[in-house]
Protein backbone atom coordinates (compact mmCIF):
# COMPACT_ATOMS: atom_id res chain seq x y z
CA UNK A 1 0.00 0.00 0.00
CA UNK A 2 1.30 3.42 -0.53
CA UNK A 3 -0.77 6.54 0.71
CA UNK A 4 0.32 10.03 1.70
CA UNK A 5 -0.27 10.83 5.53
CA UNK A 6 -2.40 13.88 5.16
CA UNK A 7 -2.88 14.22 9.10
CA UNK A 8 -5.95 15.30 10.64
CA UNK A 9 -8.68 16.23 7.64
CA UNK A 10 -11.20 18.41 8.43
CA UNK A 11 -14.52 18.74 6.46
CA UNK A 12 -16.98 20.77 6.37
CA UNK A 13 -20.59 20.54 4.70
CA UNK A 14 -22.92 23.39 3.84
CA UNK A 15 -26.28 23.45 2.77
CA UNK A 16 -27.21 24.98 -1.25
CA UNK A 17 -30.29 26.16 -2.61
CA UNK A 18 -30.92 23.14 -5.33
CA UNK A 19 -32.08 25.66 -7.65
CA UNK A 20 -28.81 27.30 -7.09
CA UNK A 21 -26.48 24.43 -8.20
CA UNK A 22 -25.31 24.62 -11.56
CA UNK A 23 -25.50 20.70 -13.56
CA UNK A 24 -23.26 19.30 -11.50
CA UNK A 25 -20.62 18.40 -14.45
CA UNK A 26 -20.50 21.38 -15.66
CA UNK A 27 -18.94 22.67 -12.41
CA UNK A 28 -16.05 19.99 -12.90
CA UNK A 29 -12.30 21.86 -13.46
CA UNK A 30 -10.00 19.80 -16.24
CA UNK A 31 -7.72 19.11 -13.35
CA UNK A 32 -8.36 15.99 -10.85
CA UNK A 33 -11.83 15.69 -11.64
CA UNK A 34 -14.05 13.20 -10.26
CA UNK A 35 -18.10 11.61 -10.52
CA UNK A 36 -20.32 10.07 -10.04
CA UNK A 37 -23.83 11.12 -11.00
CA UNK A 38 -26.99 10.00 -12.18
CA UNK A 39 -30.17 11.64 -13.53
CA UNK A 40 -28.25 14.48 -12.99
CA UNK A 41 -28.09 13.67 -9.01
CA UNK A 42 -24.77 12.63 -7.37
CA UNK A 43 -21.69 13.97 -6.32
CA UNK A 44 -18.96 15.95 -8.48
CA UNK A 45 -15.53 16.62 -6.40
CA UNK A 46 -12.24 17.67 -7.92
CA UNK A 47 -8.11 17.85 -5.66
CA UNK A 48 -6.78 15.71 -3.77
CA UNK A 49 -6.43 16.13 -0.09
CA UNK A 50 -5.29 12.41 0.28
CA UNK A 51 -4.69 9.41 -1.36
CA UNK A 52 -4.23 5.47 -0.99
CA UNK A 53 -2.97 3.00 -3.71
CA UNK A 54 -3.74 -0.43 -2.63
CA UNK A 55 -2.56 -3.95 -4.52
CA UNK A 56 -2.86 -7.71 -4.37
CA UNK A 57 -5.82 -9.58 -2.03
CA UNK A 58 -5.63 -7.42 0.63
CA UNK A 59 -6.71 -4.51 -1.38
CA UNK A 60 -10.10 -3.67 -0.08
CA UNK A 61 -8.77 -4.36 3.46
CA UNK A 62 -6.38 -2.17 3.36
CA UNK A 63 -8.44 0.48 1.88
CA UNK A 64 -10.90 0.29 4.36
CA UNK A 65 -8.45 0.26 7.40
CA UNK A 66 -6.71 3.57 6.09
CA UNK A 67 -10.15 5.19 5.40
CA UNK A 68 -11.58 4.25 9.10
CA UNK A 69 -8.18 5.29 10.34
CA UNK A 70 -8.41 8.88 8.19
CA UNK A 71 -12.28 9.10 9.37
CA UNK A 72 -10.99 8.21 13.83
CA UNK A 73 -9.04 11.74 13.15
CA UNK A 74 -11.21 13.89 11.07
CA UNK A 75 -12.87 17.02 12.15
CA UNK A 76 -16.46 17.69 10.28
CA UNK A 77 -18.71 19.74 10.26
CA UNK A 78 -21.57 18.85 8.70
CA UNK A 79 -24.84 20.83 8.19
CA UNK A 80 -27.06 18.30 5.83
CA UNK A 81 -26.03 15.16 7.33
CA UNK A 82 -27.24 12.78 4.37
CA UNK A 83 -25.50 9.52 2.88
CA UNK A 84 -22.39 11.17 0.78
CA UNK A 85 -21.90 14.57 3.19
CA UNK A 86 -19.26 14.81 5.32
CA UNK A 87 -16.14 13.34 4.83
CA UNK A 88 -16.02 11.55 1.25
CA UNK A 89 -13.68 9.00 -0.67
CA UNK A 90 -14.29 7.88 -4.07
CA UNK A 91 -12.60 4.61 -5.24
CA UNK A 92 -12.06 2.05 -7.78
CA UNK A 93 -10.51 -1.43 -7.62
CA UNK A 94 -8.35 -3.69 -9.06
CA UNK A 95 -10.91 -6.47 -10.87
CA UNK A 96 -7.86 -8.83 -10.31
CA UNK A 97 -5.53 -10.05 -7.81
CA UNK A 98 -2.96 -9.36 -10.02
CA UNK A 99 -1.51 -7.12 -11.66
CA UNK A 100 -3.91 -4.09 -10.91
CA UNK A 101 -3.93 -1.38 -8.54
CA UNK A 102 -6.44 0.20 -6.73
CA UNK A 103 -7.52 3.94 -5.15
CA UNK A 104 -9.15 6.01 -3.01
CA UNK A 105 -9.09 9.44 -3.32
CA UNK A 106 -10.26 12.04 -0.67
CA UNK A 107 -10.94 14.99 -3.16
CA UNK A 108 -10.75 18.89 -1.59
CA UNK A 109 -14.00 20.22 -3.13
CA UNK A 110 -17.30 17.62 -3.28
CA UNK A 111 -20.48 18.85 -4.30
CA UNK A 112 -23.73 17.05 -4.27
CA UNK A 113 -27.18 16.77 -5.35
CA UNK A 114 -29.91 14.44 -4.02
CA UNK A 115 -33.79 15.08 -3.87
CA UNK A 116 -34.48 18.11 -1.97
CA UNK A 117 -31.04 18.76 -0.39
CA UNK A 118 -27.59 20.26 -2.30
CA UNK A 119 -24.74 20.28 -0.73
CA UNK A 120 -20.85 21.07 -0.80
CA UNK A 121 -18.33 20.11 1.17
CA UNK A 122 -14.62 21.28 1.52
CA UNK A 123 -11.79 19.29 2.92
CA UNK A 124 -8.63 20.32 4.41
CA UNK A 125 -5.17 19.17 5.31
CA UNK A 126 -3.39 20.30 8.07
CA UNK A 127 -0.73 20.84 5.76
CA UNK A 128 -3.35 23.10 3.05
CA UNK A 129 -5.25 25.12 6.00
CA UNK A 130 -9.15 26.13 5.48
CA UNK A 131 -9.30 27.37 1.46
CA UNK A 132 -11.23 29.40 0.37
CA UNK A 133 -15.09 29.06 -0.43
CA UNK A 134 -14.85 26.97 -3.95
CA UNK A 135 -16.25 28.76 -7.17
CA UNK A 136 -19.43 26.72 -8.09
CA UNK A 137 -19.35 29.08 -11.40
CA UNK A 138 -20.09 26.98 -14.62
CA UNK A 139 -16.56 26.04 -16.75
CA UNK A 140 -16.08 26.15 -20.15
CA UNK A 141 -17.58 23.05 -22.18
CA UNK A 142 -14.63 20.56 -22.64
CA UNK A 143 -12.91 19.79 -26.24
CA UNK A 144 -14.03 17.13 -27.79
CA UNK A 145 -10.80 14.63 -28.69
CA UNK A 146 -8.77 14.91 -31.77
CA UNK A 147 -8.81 12.57 -34.64
CA UNK A 148 -9.59 9.63 -32.66
CA UNK A 149 -8.43 6.08 -34.15
CA UNK A 150 -9.80 2.65 -33.23
CA UNK A 151 -7.39 -0.40 -32.70
CA UNK A 152 -7.33 -3.47 -31.95
CA UNK A 153 -6.73 -4.13 -27.98
CA UNK A 154 -4.71 -7.07 -26.80
CA UNK A 155 -6.52 -9.56 -28.48
CA UNK A 156 -8.08 -9.21 -31.78
CA UNK A 157 -11.80 -9.82 -32.82
CA UNK A 158 -11.31 -13.36 -34.64
CA UNK A 159 -8.79 -14.51 -31.55
CA UNK A 160 -11.08 -13.60 -29.17
CA UNK A 161 -13.87 -15.95 -30.78
CA UNK A 162 -11.30 -18.67 -30.06
CA UNK A 163 -10.71 -17.20 -26.66
CA UNK A 164 -14.92 -17.60 -26.12
CA UNK A 165 -14.42 -20.85 -27.94
CA UNK A 166 -12.51 -22.45 -25.43
CA UNK A 167 -14.48 -20.63 -22.40
CA UNK A 168 -17.78 -22.46 -23.73
CA UNK A 169 -15.44 -25.94 -24.26
CA UNK A 170 -14.51 -26.01 -20.48
CA UNK A 171 -17.64 -25.42 -19.33
CA UNK A 172 -19.56 -28.17 -21.70
CA UNK A 173 -15.84 -30.39 -19.88
CA UNK A 174 -17.33 -29.54 -16.27
CA UNK A 175 -14.72 -27.74 -15.26
CA UNK A 176 -17.17 -24.47 -14.42
CA UNK A 177 -21.18 -23.68 -15.28
CA UNK A 178 -20.15 -19.52 -16.45
CA UNK A 179 -17.25 -17.50 -16.97
CA UNK A 180 -17.18 -13.96 -17.91
CA UNK A 181 -14.82 -13.14 -20.99
CA UNK A 182 -13.54 -9.57 -21.86
CA UNK A 183 -11.71 -7.31 -24.89
CA UNK A 184 -10.38 -4.55 -24.98
CA UNK A 185 -9.93 -1.48 -27.91
CA UNK A 186 -7.94 1.35 -27.94
CA UNK A 187 -8.49 4.73 -28.54
CA UNK A 188 -5.54 6.75 -29.76
CA UNK A 189 -5.99 10.28 -30.22
CA UNK A 190 -3.61 13.11 -31.32
CA UNK A 191 -4.00 15.43 -28.14
CA UNK A 192 -4.44 14.04 -24.07
CA UNK A 193 -8.11 13.85 -23.48
CA UNK A 194 -10.09 15.62 -21.21
CA UNK A 195 -12.29 13.48 -19.79
CA UNK A 196 -14.75 15.61 -18.70
CA UNK A 197 -16.03 16.21 -22.92
CA UNK A 198 -16.37 11.50 -22.61
CA UNK A 199 -18.22 12.46 -18.98
CA UNK A 200 -20.78 14.68 -20.82
CA UNK A 201 -21.96 12.59 -23.62
CA UNK A 202 -22.08 9.58 -21.39
CA UNK A 203 -24.62 11.33 -18.69
CA UNK A 204 -26.17 13.39 -21.51
CA UNK A 205 -26.82 9.67 -23.58
CA UNK A 206 -27.22 7.22 -20.76
CA UNK A 207 -29.23 9.23 -18.07
CA UNK A 208 -30.01 6.01 -16.31
CA UNK A 209 -26.22 4.64 -15.73
CA UNK A 210 -23.82 6.44 -13.39
CA UNK A 211 -21.82 8.17 -14.99
CA UNK A 212 -17.99 7.43 -13.02
CA UNK A 213 -14.60 9.22 -13.34
CA UNK A 214 -11.97 7.84 -10.43
CA UNK A 215 -8.09 8.52 -11.37
CA UNK A 216 -8.18 8.26 -15.28
CA UNK A 217 -11.00 5.59 -14.75
CA UNK A 218 -14.52 6.60 -16.71
CA UNK A 219 -17.85 5.32 -17.99
CA UNK A 220 -21.08 5.06 -17.72
CA UNK A 221 -22.25 1.67 -15.78
CA UNK A 222 -25.68 0.46 -15.58
CA UNK A 223 -24.88 -2.11 -12.85
CA UNK A 224 -24.88 -1.18 -9.84
CA UNK A 225 -22.76 -4.11 -7.37
CA UNK A 226 -23.67 -2.35 -3.90
CA UNK A 227 -25.46 0.52 -1.98
CA UNK A 228 -25.97 1.31 1.10
CA UNK A 229 -27.65 3.57 3.24
CA UNK A 230 -28.88 3.87 6.51
CA UNK A 231 -28.85 0.18 6.85
CA UNK A 232 -30.71 -1.11 3.54
CA UNK A 233 -28.06 -2.76 1.54
CA UNK A 234 -29.55 -3.06 -2.18
CA UNK A 235 -27.73 -4.36 -5.56
CA UNK A 236 -29.31 -4.05 -8.97
CA UNK A 237 -27.70 -7.53 -10.61
CA UNK A 238 -27.07 -7.67 -14.95
CA UNK A 239 -26.30 -9.88 -16.90
CA UNK A 240 -27.72 -12.05 -20.42
CA UNK A 241 -28.19 -9.02 -22.91
CA UNK A 242 -29.49 -8.54 -26.56
CA UNK A 243 -28.32 -5.79 -28.46
CA UNK A 244 -30.78 -2.84 -29.66
CA UNK A 245 -31.70 -2.44 -33.54
CA UNK A 246 -32.97 1.45 -33.12
CA UNK A 247 -36.87 0.05 -34.16
CA UNK A 248 -38.93 0.27 -31.09
CA UNK A 249 -41.41 -2.24 -32.26
CA UNK A 250 -38.46 -4.55 -32.96
CA UNK A 251 -37.01 -3.76 -30.06
CA UNK A 252 -39.96 -4.84 -27.65
CA UNK A 253 -40.12 -8.28 -29.62
CA UNK A 254 -36.52 -8.23 -28.89
CA UNK A 255 -37.17 -7.80 -24.85
CA UNK A 256 -40.02 -10.29 -25.04
CA UNK A 257 -37.32 -12.64 -26.25
CA UNK A 258 -34.75 -12.72 -24.02
CA UNK A 259 -36.81 -12.83 -20.90
CA UNK A 260 -37.92 -16.19 -22.48
CA UNK A 261 -34.04 -16.96 -23.62
CA UNK A 262 -32.79 -19.55 -21.95
CA UNK A 263 -29.25 -18.92 -22.18
CA UNK A 264 -29.80 -15.71 -20.99
CA UNK A 265 -31.81 -16.72 -17.85
CA UNK A 266 -28.95 -19.65 -16.97
CA UNK A 267 -26.41 -16.64 -17.02
CA UNK A 268 -28.62 -14.26 -15.17
CA UNK A 269 -29.35 -16.79 -12.57
CA UNK A 270 -25.66 -17.27 -11.62
CA UNK A 271 -25.14 -13.84 -11.26
CA UNK A 272 -28.42 -13.35 -8.93
CA UNK A 273 -27.32 -16.20 -6.79
CA UNK A 274 -23.36 -15.14 -6.63
CA UNK A 275 -25.30 -11.54 -5.23
CA UNK A 276 -27.82 -13.14 -2.94
CA UNK A 277 -25.71 -15.90 -1.56
CA UNK A 278 -22.79 -12.94 -0.54
CA UNK A 279 -25.02 -10.46 0.91
CA UNK A 280 -26.80 -13.26 2.98
CA UNK A 281 -24.18 -12.97 6.04
CA UNK A 282 -24.46 -9.53 6.18
CA UNK A 283 -28.94 -9.14 6.16
CA UNK A 284 -31.71 -10.28 8.35
CA UNK A 285 -33.91 -10.16 5.76
CA UNK A 286 -33.42 -10.07 2.18
CA UNK A 287 -35.98 -9.65 -1.39
CA UNK A 288 -34.39 -11.66 -3.93
CA UNK A 289 -37.45 -11.42 -6.96
CA UNK A 290 -37.89 -14.46 -8.72
CA UNK A 291 -37.88 -13.58 -12.48
CA UNK A 292 -35.86 -10.91 -13.72
CA UNK A 293 -37.05 -7.53 -15.75
CA UNK A 294 -35.74 -6.03 -18.91
CA UNK A 295 -33.56 -2.95 -18.38
CA UNK A 296 -33.91 -0.90 -21.88
CA UNK A 297 -30.41 1.22 -22.16
CA UNK A 298 -30.30 3.30 -25.53
CA UNK A 299 -27.53 0.84 -27.19
CA UNK A 300 -28.74 -2.76 -25.35
CA UNK A 301 -31.22 -4.35 -23.26
CA UNK A 302 -30.20 -6.62 -20.18
CA UNK A 303 -32.14 -8.84 -18.06
CA UNK A 304 -32.04 -7.27 -14.44
CA UNK A 305 -32.76 -7.78 -10.93
CA UNK A 306 -32.61 -5.70 -8.20
CA UNK A 307 -31.93 -7.52 -4.53
CA UNK A 308 -32.57 -5.28 -1.87
CA UNK A 309 -32.05 -6.28 2.29
CA UNK A 310 -31.91 -5.32 5.79
CA UNK A 311 -28.18 -4.88 6.91
CA UNK A 312 -27.40 -7.24 9.75
CA UNK A 313 -24.54 -5.63 11.23
CA UNK A 314 -21.95 -2.39 11.01
CA UNK A 315 -20.75 -3.63 7.66
CA UNK A 316 -19.46 -0.90 5.29
CA UNK A 317 -20.57 -0.13 1.82
CA UNK A 318 -16.99 -1.03 0.72
CA UNK A 319 -16.78 -4.53 2.96
CA UNK A 320 -19.75 -5.34 1.10
CA UNK A 321 -18.45 -4.68 -2.28
CA UNK A 322 -15.27 -6.78 -0.88
CA UNK A 323 -17.52 -9.21 0.11
CA UNK A 324 -19.54 -9.43 -3.58
CA UNK A 325 -16.65 -9.01 -5.60
CA UNK A 326 -16.31 -10.66 -8.34
CA UNK A 327 -20.14 -11.54 -8.89
CA UNK A 328 -20.43 -13.87 -11.49
CA UNK A 329 -22.14 -10.63 -14.09
CA UNK A 330 -17.83 -10.01 -14.04
CA UNK A 331 -16.17 -13.65 -13.21
CA UNK A 332 -18.25 -16.25 -13.24
CA UNK A 333 -19.71 -19.38 -11.57
CA UNK A 334 -18.07 -21.25 -9.43
CA UNK A 335 -16.16 -18.05 -8.74
CA UNK A 336 -12.77 -19.41 -8.15
CA UNK A 337 -12.63 -21.97 -11.27
CA UNK A 338 -14.15 -18.83 -13.49
CA UNK A 339 -11.01 -16.10 -12.14
CA UNK A 340 -8.39 -18.73 -12.97
CA UNK A 341 -9.75 -19.31 -16.27
CA UNK A 342 -10.19 -15.64 -17.12
CA UNK A 343 -6.59 -15.60 -16.13
CA UNK A 344 -5.81 -18.36 -18.17
CA UNK A 345 -6.95 -17.68 -21.50
CA UNK A 346 -8.16 -13.91 -21.98
CA UNK A 347 -5.06 -12.44 -22.48
CA UNK A 348 -5.57 -9.00 -21.25
CA UNK A 349 -4.69 -7.18 -18.42
CA UNK A 350 -8.57 -5.64 -16.86
CA UNK A 351 -7.00 -3.23 -14.85
CA UNK A 352 -10.05 -1.57 -12.87
CA UNK A 353 -12.33 -2.33 -15.38
CA UNK A 354 -15.22 -4.52 -13.88
CA UNK A 355 -14.14 -3.82 -10.54
CA UNK A 356 -16.12 -1.67 -7.97
CA UNK A 357 -16.12 2.13 -8.80
CA UNK A 358 -17.87 4.29 -6.54
CA UNK A 359 -17.74 6.59 -3.02
CA UNK A 360 -18.15 5.97 0.64
CA UNK A 361 -18.56 8.16 3.40
CA UNK A 362 -17.45 8.66 6.90
CA UNK A 363 -20.34 6.65 7.97
CA UNK A 364 -20.16 3.69 6.00
CA UNK A 365 -22.80 4.76 3.72
CA UNK A 366 -21.57 4.60 0.39
CA UNK A 367 -22.31 2.99 -3.80
CA UNK A 368 -20.53 0.76 -5.25
CA UNK A 369 -20.81 0.53 -9.22
CA UNK A 370 -19.39 -2.27 -10.82
CA UNK A 371 -17.10 -0.21 -13.73
CA UNK A 372 -18.50 -1.34 -16.85
CA UNK A 373 -18.81 0.41 -20.20
CA UNK A 374 -15.74 2.13 -19.32
CA UNK A 375 -12.20 3.03 -20.55
CA UNK A 376 -9.17 3.68 -19.06
CA UNK A 377 -6.87 5.96 -19.86
CA UNK A 378 -3.54 5.83 -20.48
CA UNK A 379 0.12 7.01 -20.84
CA UNK A 380 0.05 10.93 -21.52
CA UNK A 381 -3.60 10.47 -21.76
CA UNK A 382 -4.17 10.66 -25.30
CA UNK A 383 -4.93 6.92 -25.22
CA UNK A 384 -8.43 5.03 -23.71
CA UNK A 385 -8.14 1.30 -23.74
CA UNK A 386 -12.03 0.63 -24.40
CA UNK A 387 -13.65 -2.78 -21.89
CA UNK A 388 -16.23 -4.68 -22.77
CA UNK A 389 -17.19 -8.58 -21.44
CA UNK A 390 -19.99 -11.02 -21.87
CA UNK A 391 -20.90 -13.79 -20.07
CA UNK A 392 -20.56 -17.54 -21.38
CA UNK A 393 -22.34 -20.70 -21.12
CA UNK A 394 -22.16 -23.68 -22.54
CA UNK A 395 -24.77 -22.79 -25.06
CA UNK A 396 -22.76 -19.49 -25.86
CA UNK A 397 -21.90 -18.86 -29.92
CA UNK A 398 -18.88 -16.84 -30.32
CA UNK A 399 -19.62 -15.05 -33.36
CA UNK A 400 -22.95 -13.39 -30.90
CA UNK A 401 -20.71 -12.58 -28.20
CA UNK A 402 -17.90 -11.02 -30.27
CA UNK A 403 -21.40 -8.81 -31.69
CA UNK A 404 -22.24 -8.27 -28.33
CA UNK A 405 -19.07 -6.61 -27.13
CA UNK A 406 -19.24 -4.27 -30.04
CA UNK A 407 -22.55 -3.36 -28.58
CA UNK A 408 -21.03 -2.70 -25.22
CA UNK A 409 -18.54 -1.00 -26.76
CA UNK A 410 -20.74 1.54 -28.00
CA UNK A 411 -21.08 4.05 -25.12
CA UNK A 412 -17.65 4.83 -24.87
CA UNK A 413 -16.69 4.65 -28.08
CA UNK A 414 -19.22 7.20 -29.39
CA UNK A 415 -18.14 9.34 -25.97
CA UNK A 416 -14.97 10.05 -27.94
CA UNK A 417 -16.43 11.04 -30.97
CA UNK A 418 -16.26 14.67 -31.82
CA UNK A 419 -19.60 17.04 -31.40
C1 LIG B 1 -19.21 -7.68 -18.38
C2 LIG B 1 -20.05 -6.80 -18.89
O1 LIG B 1 -21.42 -6.87 -18.73
C3 LIG B 1 -21.99 -7.70 -17.73
C4 LIG B 1 -23.19 -6.99 -17.24
C5 LIG B 1 -24.39 -7.09 -17.91
C6 LIG B 1 -24.57 -8.10 -18.87
C7 LIG B 1 -23.60 -9.02 -19.11
C8 LIG B 1 -23.82 -10.10 -20.12
O2 LIG B 1 -24.94 -10.25 -20.60
O3 LIG B 1 -22.86 -10.78 -20.49
C9 LIG B 1 -22.34 -9.05 -18.34
O4 LIG B 1 -22.48 -10.01 -17.34
C10 LIG B 1 -19.59 -5.66 -19.68
O5 LIG B 1 -20.41 -4.81 -20.06
O6 LIG B 1 -18.37 -5.52 -19.90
Amino acid sequence: MTSCDPGALTASTTRLAPAEVPALLRLLPRQDPLSWVRRGEGMVAWGVAAVCRTDGPARFADAAKWWSELVARADVHDEVDEPGTGLLAFGSFAFAEQPGDSVLVVPRVVVGRRGEHAWVTTIDTQESGPQEAPDLAVTEPAAAPADVVFTDGAVDGESWMSVVAEGVARIRSGALEKVVLARDLVATATAPIDVRHPLSRLAASYPMCWTFHVDRLFGATPEMLVRRERGLVTSRVLAGTIRRTGDDEHDLALAAALARSSKDLEEHEYAVRSVADALEPHCSSMNVPESPFVLHLPNVMHLATDVAGVARDETSALDLAAALHPSAAVGGTPTESAVALIAEIEGMDRGRYAGPVGWMDASGDGEWGIALRSGELVGDGSTVRLFAGCGVVGSSDPAAELAESQAKLIPVRDSLAAD
